[in-house]
C-alpha cells in the first residue's frame, strides 16, 4: 500500500494553485458549455451519476485525476481485490467483494483460496433461508416462524436494517423482521412484546461474539425465551450466531451447526454481503440476496476496471477530497428521495466515519490535511422542512448526493412525480441560486414596497453555487441496491487510499468501551465515587443521589 503523504505530490500542488485560480468559479458559468451534463456524468447499467453539478472544470477534473494515480490508487486497488492484508494494524486483507466474486475466480489469503468455505457458507445461508422463508423451519412447538428478531449492533445491524428496509417490497409477507441493537433495555423489551418464543427465531449477530450490547441483549433473549420453552433444547430451534467466533458461540449455547460463519478478513461495516446477511435472505429469499450479491459484483467490476475518468467511485471520491480538502467542506449530506432508503445514510455514517474518521496515515504521523467527512441526511422531502434552509443559506459548505429512482414500488396518484419534481429542483436551485436583482423583480412584481423590498431582498437572496451529485436509478431492487453500496464502499476506499490512512481498522472505538466497563461496577453501591476528574465524579454521584 502506498505510503505517500498526498499533500506533498504535484498534483495536489496543482490542486493548491487551481483553489486560488479558481475561488470564484460558478458552476452556473461550466454550464454555458453544452455538453457539460454528458461530459460530467456516468452510467453503468441503470445507475445514473451526474457530477456535472460541482465546482470542478476540465483542470480541476484532470489534477484530481492525476492525484489518484500519484497516491498509487491503482496498484492500492489490485491489493484489496487480490487479498493483500492491507489492513496493516490488524494484519489482516480486506475482502468484503470476495464474499460477491460472482465470477468464483479464486482469491487467495495466505495462500489458500477462499472461495469454496465463502460458497459452503453461501450455501449453507440458503439452506436455511429457505426454509424461514418458506415456512418449513418450526419451533419447538411445531409452529413456523413468524417473526425474526436480529441482535447485533454497529455492522452487525445498520447492514442489514438498511437493505431489510430499503428492499421492504420484496419481503415475505409472512414474515416480520425485527432489529435490536442498543443495550437500553428499552430496546429489547419493546421488540419481545411484539413476538411470541414459540414462532421467533434469533440471530445473534456479532464478528467478536464479545460486543458488550450484543451479549447483553442475547442473554435477556435467551432468558425471556427459555422462561416458556423451558427446555434447553429447544433453544437450537430458536436461535442462531452469525460470527467469526465458534467458541464463544458454543459457550453462548448456540449449537455451532446453528452457526454461520465468516472470517476477519471481513470489516464489520462490510459484512452484510457475509453471514451477517443471512436475516435479509430470509426474509427477502436467497435470490433476491444473490441478486443483492451481483449487484455489487458488477460494481465491483466497473471499479476494478475502468480508467479513472470514467469510474464513478474513483470519480465520486476524487471530487469529494476536492471539496473537502479544498473547498474546505466538513460534511457530506445524503439524500434518498426514496422512503424505503430511509436508514442508507445512517448506514454509511459508519461505513465512511468508522473507516476514514481517522488522523494518523500509514506511517504514524499526524495528517496536515482533513480526512472523513460528518456524514448525515435524510429523506427527501423531509429533509426540505428540516435542515435545507442552512444548506441552501448557511454558512457552511454541505456537498449533497441526490439519490432517486426513477420508478416508485407504491406509484399512488402523482405522489413519485412531486417527489422527483423536487429531487431535480433542489440540485438545480442549490447550484443556481437566487440573484439579488431577481429577487427585486420577483418582489417588485408581487407589489411589494420599495422599504419592503429594501428590509427583505437581502433574505431571499440564494448564492447558489453549492455542490451536488444526482445519482438516478431505474429502480431500487436487489441488484441496484447492491451497485449502490458498493459504489460508496469504494468511494471510501478511494479517499482512505489518498489521504494516506487505514480505512479498516477502528481502533476509535475501543477508548469509550474500556473506560465504560471501568464505571460499570462504579454506578453500584451507596459509595461516593471519587476515581475520576470532578465531572465524572460529579454525574456519576449525582446519578445515584437521584436514584436514591
Ligand atoms: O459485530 P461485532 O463484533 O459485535 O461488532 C459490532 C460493531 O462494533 C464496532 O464498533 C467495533 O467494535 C463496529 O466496528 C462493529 O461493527
Amino acid at each position: 500500500m502506498n505510503t505517500i503523504n498526498p499533500s506533498t505530490t504535484p498534483a495536489w500542488g496543482r490542486l493548491v494553485s487551481l483553489q486560488e485560480k479558481y475561488k470564484h468559479l460558478s458552476i452556473k458559468s461550466l454550464f454555458e458549455k453544452s455538453e457539460r451534463f454528458e461530459r460530467y456524468s456516468l452510467q453503468l447499467e441503470d445507475l445514473l451519476v451526474d457530477y456535472s453539478k460541482n465546482r470542478v472544470n476540465g483542470e480541476i477534473f484532470s489534477a484530481l485525476m492525476d492525484l489518484a494515480r500519484e497516491t498509487e490508487l491503482h496498484q492500492a486497488i489490485e491489493s484489496m481485490f487480490s487479498g493483500v492484508a492491507i489492513n496493516q494494524t490488524e494484519n489482516r486483507a480486506v475482502l468484503h467483494t470476495a464474499l460477491r466474486n460472482r465470477s468464483n475466480h479464486p482469491v487467495y489469503v495466505d495462500g489458500k483460496d477462499v472461495m469454496p468455505e465463502i460458497n459452503s457458507v453461501l450455501t449453507q445461508m440458503k439452506g436455511f433461508a429457505d426454509q424461514i422463508h418458506g415456512g418449513t423451519w418450526l419451533g419447538y412447538t411445531g409452529k413456523p416462524i413468524k417473526s425474526l428478531v436480529n441482535i447485533g449492533i454497529g455492522g452487525s445491524d445498520l447492514g442489514p436494517v438498511m437493505v431489510t428496509e430499503a428492499l421492504k417490497p420484496f419481503q415475505n409477507p409472512n414474515l416480520e423482521i425485527f432489529f435490536v441493537s442498543n443495550v437500553d433495555g428499552t430496546h429489547i423489551a419493546e421488540t419481545l412484546k411484539k413476538v411470541d418464543p414459540e414462532t421467533t427465531l434469533f440471530f445473534i449477530a456479532s464478528k467478536t461474539f464479545t460486543t458488550q450490547e450484543t451479549m447483553t441483549n442475547a442473554h435477556t433473549a435467551r432468558s425471556w425465551f427459555l422462561e416458556q420453552a423451558k427446555d434447553e433444547s429447544a433453544v437450537a430451534k430458536h436461535f442462531v450466531a452469525l460470527s467469526t467466533n465458534s467458541k464463544a458461540v458454543a459457550a453462548f449455547g448456540i449449537d455451532t451447526k446453528n452457526m454461520f460463519a465468516f472470517w476477519d478478513w471481513v470489516g464489520g461495516r462490510y459484512s452484510l454481503w457475509s453471514a451477517i446477511g443471512l436475516p435479509i435472505a430470509c426474509v427477502i429469499g436467497f435470490d433476491k440476496f444473490e441478486q443483492l450479491l451481483s449487484g455489487a459484483y458488477s460494481m465491483d467490476e466497473h471499479f476494478r476496471h475502468s480508467t479513472f475518468e470514467r469510474n464513478i467511485p474513483v470519480v465520486l471520491a476524487m471530487i469529494g477530497i476536492w471539496n473537502t480538502n479544498f473547498l474546505g467542506a466538513a460534511s457530506e449530506a445524503i439524500l434518498p428521495y426514496d422512503q424505503y432508503l430511509h436508514r442508507f445514510a445512517a448506514y454509511f455514517q459508519q461505513g465512511n466515519m468508522e473507516s476514514n474518521g481517522k488522523y494518523v496515515t500509514r506511517q504514524g504521523d499526524k495528517v496536515n490535511y482533513s480526512t472523513g467527512p460528518i456524514i448525515w441526511g435524510e429523506p427527501g422531502t423531509n429533509g426540505q422542512h428540516a435542515f435545507y434552509q442552512l444548506i441552501h443559506q448557511g454558512t457552511h459548505l454541505i456537498p449533497c448526493d441526490f439519490i432517486a429512482p426513477a420508478i416508485s414500488h407504491n406509484p399512488i396518484g402523482d405522489h413519485h412525480q412531486k417527489l422527483l419534481s423536487n429531487f431535480f429542483a433542489q440540485t438545480e436551485a442549490l447550484m443556481k441560486g437566487k440573484p439579488l436583482d431577481e429577487v427585486h423583480a420577483e418582489m417588485r412584481k408581487a407589489g411589494k414596497s420599495e422599504s419592503e423590498i429594501d428590509q427583505v431582498a437581502p433574505h431571499r437572496v440564494f448564492e447558489g453555487n453549492r455542490p451536488t451529485n444526482s445519482i438516478l436509478v431505474k429502480k431500487i431492487t436487489p441488484y441496484t441496491l447492491g451497485q449502490l453500496i458498493a459504489m460508496y464502499e469504494h468511494k471510501i476506499f478511494v479517499q482512505g487510499v489518498v489521504w494516506n490512512i487505514f480505512s479498516f481498522d477502528q481502533w476509535g472505538v475501543e477508548l469509550g468501551k474500556v473506560l465504560a466497563n471501568g464505571i460499570l461496577p462504579e454506578l453500584a453501591g451507596e459509595e461516593e465515587v471519587t476515581s475520576h476528574d470532578s465531572s465524572t465524579n460529579g454525574l456519576i454521584n449525582a446519578y445515584k443521589a437521584m436514584r436514591k
